[in-house]
């Protein structure tokens, strides 16, 4: 019986096939910075006095605030504190490699000049400058690529939107109209007006079918051939794979996929949300997506102030301290020859294994199964220092040092001769 393709089968039929000619920087930049930032930054998870829990962008759904009373808050957002270089050098500091910041979110405001709608950053508050052209540049200069969120179905604001039940009847709704009206227009105008655009990440597919998702794609393409679109595009139509929020796949992933976490709970900002992911915990994820094949996009949710939560930066920087000494064990590397152990995971370069050790083993040996490889040498990636190992049957054991030199993640590296 023909059964419907499961996403996984969808993808993989896509992964061997042709992937987008300009898909390889994406493979090989393994961390992404994901930037969720909008009226809701403002409101910071709270309407009237009241906490909403869950994400905070999403507050004018959790709270049904009408589109009138919503608007109005725009009068009052002024992020004078937004300093587009102290956040680009952050994520040149953290080791980032590519920055996706929410042009425009569910609640429909445009976070930059748009002459499609008045509600946007310009017309509607008294901050009067275009956040995204300064970010976009900023981004570049320091070599890193930029991109754009874009919610390209859900639209809070507009009455043809998709997802606004509360205000407007949504079997009442020309989905075409919005796409035509709003949607296309903007898209267009984010790819036209604010240079080379390496990621437009979309969301929550809606309202189109396949073939003409397949020609809203083109109509993109034209302006920026290079651009990789995310997988939400909708219809399996996308360049590379996104998986669901905060969700790692079970196992490794052939073709070009990303994990998306939000640092603490959030992906807006939300007043009281203070469960921040360690670095030690950030790290972590970050190899394990690595020894699976795939990115990590890590979120941060400014204020309405325009400043990045101090948590956040801190954090960050310091994951940018473990990837200044052992970023080689994660930076163009591909997914690990060894699946993951209780130890830890490993990543791959021709001829090398990067043993990402997480939990020394008791018996200060690490066991590496199954391992047919002939190893030639295993040394601390930190220091170089050579550690002992010898191998009965077809195990590897790795004399580990007395202490780990990094508590959140120690790399060593095994290189092997011939084929693994
Ligand atoms: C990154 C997030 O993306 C969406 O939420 C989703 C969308 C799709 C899934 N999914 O496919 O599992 C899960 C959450 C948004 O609704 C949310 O606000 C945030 O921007």
């Amino acid at each position: 019986t023909a059964h419907a393709q499961t996403m996984d089968e969808m993808w993989e039929s896509r992964s061997s096939g042709k992937e987008h000619a300009n898909i390889q920087w994406f493979k090989d930049a393994k961390f992404g910075l994901f930037i969720h930032w909008g009226l809701y930054s403002h409101l910071g998870g709270e309407w009237k006095g009241k906490r909403y829990y869950g994400s905070g962008e999403w507050i004018m759904n959790q709270a049904k605030i009408p589109v009138r009373e919503y608007e109005a808050t725009a009068a009052t957002f002024n992020p004078s504190r937004f300093n587009a270089d102290e956040w680009a050098q952050l994520a040149k500091d953290a080791g980032i490699k590519y920055v996706v910041i929410t042009a425009k979110h569910h609640e429909g405001f445009a976070m930059y000049d748009s002459k499609v709608s008045t509600f946007d950053i310009v017309d509607a508050t008294p901050f009067k400058q275009d956040p995204m052209k300064l970010l976009a540049d900023a981004v570049r200069k320091r070599g890193m690529h930029f991109g754009f969120y874009y919610s390209q179905f859900q639209d809070w604001h507009n009455p043809n939107g998709g997802k606004n039940t509360w205000d407007f009847d949504e079997s009442k709704k020309d989905y075409q109209k919005y796409y035509r009206q709003k949607a296309i227009p903007q898209l267009k105008e984010l790819m036209s007006n604010y240079g080379d655009l390496s990621i437009v990440w979309f969301d929550t597919p809606g309202g189109l079918s396949k073939e003409q998702t397949q020609q809203f794609i083109d109509s993109l393409r034209l302006l920026q051939p290079k651009s990789l679109f995310s997988s939400r595009v909708g219809h399996g139509l996308g360049d590379y794979r996104d998986y669901g929020d905060s969700e790692m796949p079970a196992m490794p992933i052939n073709g070009a996929w990303e994990s998306i976490y939000t640092h603490n709970d959030s992906w807006g900002y939300m007043k009281h949300d203070m469960n921040f992911k360690t670095p030690e915990t950030i790290i972590r994820l970050l190899a394990e997506a690595a020894s699976k094949g795939g990115n990590l996009m890590l979120n941060v949710g400014p204020d309405g102030s325009g400043r990045i939560p101090a948590y956040s930066a801190q954090f960050l920087r310091e994951t940018g301290r473990w990837l200044q000494v052992n970023g080689e064990s994660i930076y163009g590397t591909t997914q690990g020859l060894i699946p993951q152990q209780p130890w830890g995971v490993t990543t791959s370069k021709p001829g090398k294994q990067y043993l990402h050790v997480w939990t020394r083993p008791r018996s200060g040996k690490l066991l590496i199964p199954n391992a047919n490889m002939q190893v030639q040498k295993v040394y601390a990636l930190a220091d170089g220092q050579p550690v002992k190992w010898h191998k009965r049957g077809d195990a590897i054991w790795i004399d580990l040092p007395i202490t780990l030199s990094d508590a959140k993640n120690t790399v060593f590296v095994l290189e092997y001769a011939g084929e693994a």
